[in-house]
């Protein structure tokens, strides 16, 4: 509504307002300067009007019927809104429509709110192809492989599927129980005496387990601490809009220092890896099951790639992992504390599967009998998922329905928020529920097309069955080593997004350790 009346109303104030101070000042400005410059002021005038009416005019032909504002504000449409984007707008606008329209500094945005047009996108690569916010080339790159597309992408990607297999996840999951203890041997003490936010342990807890099963020890220890304490400027640089320039003091420029400080060490756990791996070593690590792999004479795929390359996949990894993650490790503790008749069923089927052996690392088998534990996060991450939208454009025109069709290079936003909330697949949409999980005939488990935590089509998410075991894993650890007490805020229910979604109030929380330990 203000970008309707704004514009609105400064287009009816244009004569009014501009025909007297501005004859009057340019009829005295005339009296020194002569009728040469009343005409360049004139002519000026009129070249900004015919820019600003022709803007309105391909903003609303691009519109078409579209539920959206009938005007666009002149030049920074709705940059305000994307520079504080809150859950209230969002789904203002996903209500709107299930297609509807924006614009933000003559970008023009196609947002889909249902399930069919964001699968739709998500599934075109014809059509539309994802885009990243405009940040994302600079701080990962352009030469990254997540800035494929078609085939090439498709190719690129077969590749690295092989670091998600069962046998590699086997290799990791030993890195993250030995993360997730050595972490809360420190959040016993930082939260044991008062509620304290949760948000940057967990992130850092995250990070070091990202880097460890990554990069094994091929990095030293000041390595993980240093990626991890720049990291947040990369979170805070992922912004729709940012400034174009990179200048010093900007969020992006800091972003770029943080990505070259991960960069080199991540190169030279590549080449360490390498060294390691061509000596006969194990593999200990992600980077240690790729070399070896590459170096296995029936392996069919590409073999070649330099330390830069492999740096820059276990990058982008980061990059897609760093914020999901630890959204959706926070919202699963801040779940499950809030209902203790589900966290009491946690605990009593880690009961059952550890036998009481709470100190043995978990396996990928223990974790096959944690049903329970499984439902508990696939419904924390329905009922808050981290990534609400991914940004893709169109590459060409798109006729996404039958009576509109998106025009080449706008940008199309699949969201996902409604899809997970759909009365009629998930009944109580806002209810947190992890026995709706239990049933497999039940209507969560007969519509896995509405589950679009990890997207859909050819850029699904690589990383989502490790994803799932991570969130898993610490949750199931925590719950046996801690109880939990959450101090609510006025401020609990409120959402932030910083690239993902997470608790205004940063989760609080208090861990004492239990007796059963
Ligand atoms: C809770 C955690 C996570 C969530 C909610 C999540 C969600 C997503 C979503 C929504 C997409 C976009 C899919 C699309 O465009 O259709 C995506 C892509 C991706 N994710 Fe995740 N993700 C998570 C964790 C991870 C982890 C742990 C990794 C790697 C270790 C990872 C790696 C990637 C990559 C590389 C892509 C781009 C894939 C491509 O373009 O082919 N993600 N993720």
């Amino acid at each position: 509504m203000p970008f309707f009346s704004g514009p609105s109303s400064a287009a009816a104030g244009i004569p009014s307002s501009t025909s007297s101070p501005l004859y009057s000042f340019s009829s005295s400005f005339s009296a020194f300067k002569g009728d040469q410059s009343f005409k360049w002021l004139y002519t000026t005038g009129a070249i900004l009007f015919a820019l600003l009416a022709l803007e309105q005019t391909v903003y609303r032909v691009k519109k078409r019927h579209l539920p959206g504002a009938t005007w666009t504000l002149p030049i920074i449409g709705k940059f305000a809104d994307s520079m504080k984007p809150t859950m209230e707008n969002y789904k203002k606008q996903w209500n709107s429509g299930a297609l509807s329209a924006v614009s933000v500094f003559n970008i023009f945005i196609v947002i889909a709110s249902s399930n069919d047009y964001s699968r739709k996108i998500l599934n075109s690569p014809t059509y539309a192809e994802p885009c990243l916010v405009n940040s994302a080339k600079q701080i990962l790159l352009s030469e990254n492989w997540v800035f494929l597309t078609g085939k090439t992408h498709v190719e690129y990607r077969k590749g690295l599927n092989n670091l998600f297999t069962r046998k590699a996840l086997g290799i990791y999951i030993a890195i993250q129980d030995a993360i997730a203890r050595k972490h809360y041997v420190q959040w016993a003490k930082d939260l044991g005496a008062s509620p304290k936010p949760i948000m940057m342990l967990a992130r850092h807890l995250n990070m070091d387990t990202s880097l460890r099963v990554f990069c094994g020890n091929h990095i030293p220890e000041e390595a993980t601490l240093e990626i991890s304490d720049r990291y947040w400027n990369i979170t805070k640089a992922l912004e729709l809009v940012n400034f174009p320039l990179a200048l010093p003091g900007t969020k992006v420029y800091k972003a770029i220092q943080a990505r070259k400080v991960a960069m080199r060490w991540l190169t030279l756990a590549a080449h360490n890896s390498k060294i390691e791996m061509a000596n006969g070593g194990e593999p200990t690590c992600m980077l240690d099951h790729w070399v070896q792999m590459l170096n296995d004479p029936s392996y069919k795929g590409r073999r070649e790639f330099t330390d830069h390359e492999m740096a820059m996949v276990v990058f982008a990894f980061l990059f897609a992992s760093q914020d999901a993650m630890s959204s959706g490790l926070i919202y699963g503790f801040q779940h499950l504390v809030d209902h203790p008749e589900v966290l009491a069923k946690v605990r009593e089927e880690q009961q059952r599967v550890r036998k009481g052996n709470y100190d043995a690392p978990l396996t990928l088998e223990a974790m096959d009998g944690m049903p329970y534990l499984q439902a508990v996060v696939k419904e924390s991450l329905r009922v808050k998922p981290p990534v609400i939208m991914v940004p893709y454009k169109s590459t060409k025109a798109f006729p996404i329905s039958d009576d509109y069709t998106v025009p080449t290079g706008s940008m199309l936003i699949p969201s996902f928020y409604n899809s997970l909330h759909d009365p009629v697949v998930y009944p109580e949409p806002d209810a947190f529920q992890p026995e709706r999980w239990l049933d497999p005939h039940g209507s969560a488990n007969s519509n896995p097309k509405n589950y679009m935590v990890w997207g859909a089509g050819p850029h699904k998410c690589i990383g989502l069955e490790y994803a799932m075991m991570n969130i898993a894993l610490v949750l199931g650890i925590a719950a046996m080593m801690f109880d939990w007490e959450h101090e609510l805020t006025q401020e609990t229910d409120k959402v932030d997004i910083i690239a993902t979604i997470f608790p205004r109030d940063g989760c609080r929380m208090k861990f004492t350790p239990r007796t059963t330990t």
